[in-house]
């Protein structure tokens, strides 16, 4: 059983079909890509799955799990954690306590039996291994509204996974970045790879093609073809309609 399942998802906008039946998976541990030229329906469908829009048909599995009929925090809370293309971060809060927040929300109460100052503890050691995950340590004391917008990012990412999301839904993070941070965001998704299972919408071909274990083509709102980078670079109606126009 594959551990995400998007199923036959429809949205239409008017008289717009922005997705027309789309069914993809997402295996334990893999980084499946979703491209596709402008308006091709990508952010929708994303929103369609961390529930910030309504389907008109279709369904969303995790674990076997239907999620089609909660609200994104319930989503969220099941596993499916979300970056956004604009930062979420607190910015006159310091990195650590940007971290220790999430880390806090997404604890609840299963940190109520244990002493406050034993909590606190743990609380602070998931939050600094999170940091270092990220490679956000040097800059803990921060405010994060301070950091250049690579290193925000990276916070981002950062704070989605404080609930140890299932799935991560990353939305184009590299969205705005030079070469240097992209390099450094692609090292980071590319440390993630095994622990958490991604859903990875970008537009910078070269990252997609070196981290995706899966492409999917979105065009006109259906999948147009799924496979290895290979597959998909070698597909023709994708170097025609996709990447003969993004290469150029
Ligand atoms: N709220 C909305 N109301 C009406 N039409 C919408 C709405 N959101 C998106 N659309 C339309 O749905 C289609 C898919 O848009 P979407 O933003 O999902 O594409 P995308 O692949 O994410 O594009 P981009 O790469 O430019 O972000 C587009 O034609 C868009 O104009």
């Amino acid at each position: 059983m594959s551990l995400f399942v998007a199923d036959g998802l429809v949205k239409r906008f008017g008289g717009l079909l922005a997705t027309d039946h789309v069914s993809l998976t997402v295996e334990a541990g893999e980084i499946h890509a979703l491209i596709g030229p402008n308006g091709a329906g990508k952010s929708t469908l994303v929103n369609l799955i961390s529930g910030l829009l309504p389907a008109d048909a279709g369904r969303v599995l995790l674990d076997g799990t239907d999620l089609s009929t909660l609200a994104p925090h319930q989503r969220a809370r099941a596993g499916l954690g979300r970056c956004f293309q604009i930062t979420s971060v607190f910015r006159n809060d310091s990195v650590r306590d940007n971290l220790l927040l999430a880390v806090q929300a997404q604890a609840g109460s299963s940190f109520r039996c244990l002493r406050r100052r034993d909590s606190e503890r743990e609380l602070m050691a998931r939050a600094l291994e999170l940091a270092a995950q990220l490679g956000l340590t040097a800059v803990l004391e921060r405010p994060a509204g301070t950091l250049p917008h690579g290193v925000q990012k990276q916070l981002d990412v950062a704070l989605a996974l404080a609930s140890r999301p299932r799935l991560l839904l990353l939305d184009e993070p590299m969205a705005g970045m030079g070469p240097e941070d992209s390099l450094q965001m692609l090292g980071l998704i590319e440390r993630l790879r095994g622990d958490t299972a991604i859903l990875l919408i970008e537009h910078d071909m070269d990252a997609v093609f070196q981290l995706a274990d899966r492409i999917s083509v979105l065009v006109y709102g259906r999948v147009l073809t799924s496979g290895d980078a290979a597959h998909v670079k070698a597909h023709p109606e994708v170097q025609a309609v996709y990447l003969g126009t993004e290469a150029a």
